[in-house]
């Protein structure tokens, strides 16, 4: 009760309170500078420097707690809200939790194509998402009866063919190890997914859910980037700065040293090799590169 009286006015944010995608929500949260103390008997965390409460919930309910409207904001799999099929907005990727819903078959059997499946069992945790593709599959309706046998389970799906409860599943692959695991192949992908900040479409705190995706954003781009730093000769300056263009526009200040300038400016992690080797071959010198802790663009 004490609780609910807490909860009056503050943003309900929905995140997975276990599972894949638990620790990375966490360090998004505290990279965000939203900070809370989660007890471990209660899934819900005030955050105590933001009018805003954590809700912590099964990856698989956050699409309806937030499309109904009961949290302005979520964090779940893009492949769970398409399987809940309720209509909230998918506001940012947030670049993890990156797997595949695929179709899986023994690898030993006659079992070789989607087709071959039509009035077989299969057995998912997402229903609706198989039920959808075998509806496209078969050619009938949304809603209209279908020769294959579709049936729910909740975990441990890769089991079900070798328990002969199935003729193949439709489970989420990441490295593969479990479908390996389990004697699978997979023999289609269903969807692509990876985890999304998501946002009721009627939110009733608009400004804080802006600055809290701002904050996200920020993070995610002080993640993808890093800043670089090297001096070289001014005229050489055309050459390097096609090397390093910068997110809006390279700063380049003079040096106490004629004709020199110094450079810096934030290159994609990933490029970070290459540039500094071309940038060396083009004449930079003093090239350093430093992680970008937290930004705001
Ligand atoms: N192997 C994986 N690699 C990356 N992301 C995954 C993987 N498995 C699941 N996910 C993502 O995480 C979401 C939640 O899956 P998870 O298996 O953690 O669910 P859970 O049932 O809530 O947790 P648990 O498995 O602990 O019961 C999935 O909908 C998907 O978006
Ligand atoms: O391709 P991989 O890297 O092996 O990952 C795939 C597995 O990960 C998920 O399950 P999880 O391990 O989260 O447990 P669950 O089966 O209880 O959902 C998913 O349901 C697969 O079983």
């Amino acid at each position: 009760m004490e609780l609910a009286n807490h909860l009056n006015d503050r943003l309900l944010f929905a995140v997975p309170k276990k599972g894949r995608l638990y620790e990375k929500c966490v360090e998004l949260l505290r990279g965000s500078d939203i900070q809370f103390r989660r007890s471990s008997r209660l899934d819900i965390a005030l955050c105590t420097n933001l009018p805003l409460a954590l809700v912590f919930l099964p990856a698989a309910d956050i699409p309806t707690f937030v499309g109904e409207g009961k949290c302005d904001l979520g964090i779940t799999g893009i492949d769970q809200v398409q399987e809940s099929d309720v209509d909230v907005i998918p506001l940012l990727d947030l670049n993890f939790g990156k797997c595949k819903l695929q179709i899986q078959v023994p690898e030993n059997g006659d079992l070789k194509e989607p087709k071959q499946l039509i009035g077989k069992e299969i057995v998912s945790s997402f229903t609706s998402l198989t039920t959808r593709y075998f509806e496209q599959l078969e050619g009938v309706k949304p809603g209209e009866p279908l020769k294959t046998k579709i049936k729910y389970v909740g975990g441990s799906v890769e089991a079900s063919c070798a328990l002969g409860v199935a003729d193949a599943i439709v489970d989420l692959v990441e490295s593969g190890e479990t479908m390996k695991a389990a004697g699978l192949i997979d023999i289609e992908t269903v969807l692509s997914t990876s985890a999304y900040l998501i946002s009721s479409k009627h939110p009733q705190h608009p400004e804080l859910m802006d600055t809290i995706k701002e904050r996200i954003e920020g993070v995610l781009t002080a993640q993808k980037y890093v800043l670089c730093n090297y001096n070289a000769p001014r005229g050489n300056l055309p050459q390097l700065l096609k090397l390093t263009p910068g997110k809006r526009a390279a700063t380049v200040s003079p040096l106490d040293e004629e004709d020199w300038v110094g450079v810096s400016s934030m290159v994609e992690k990933k490029d970070v090799g290459r540039i500094m080797d071309e940038l060396k071959k083009q004449g930079a010198s003093d090239i350093l590169v430093f992680e970008i802790s937290n930004c705001r663009a």
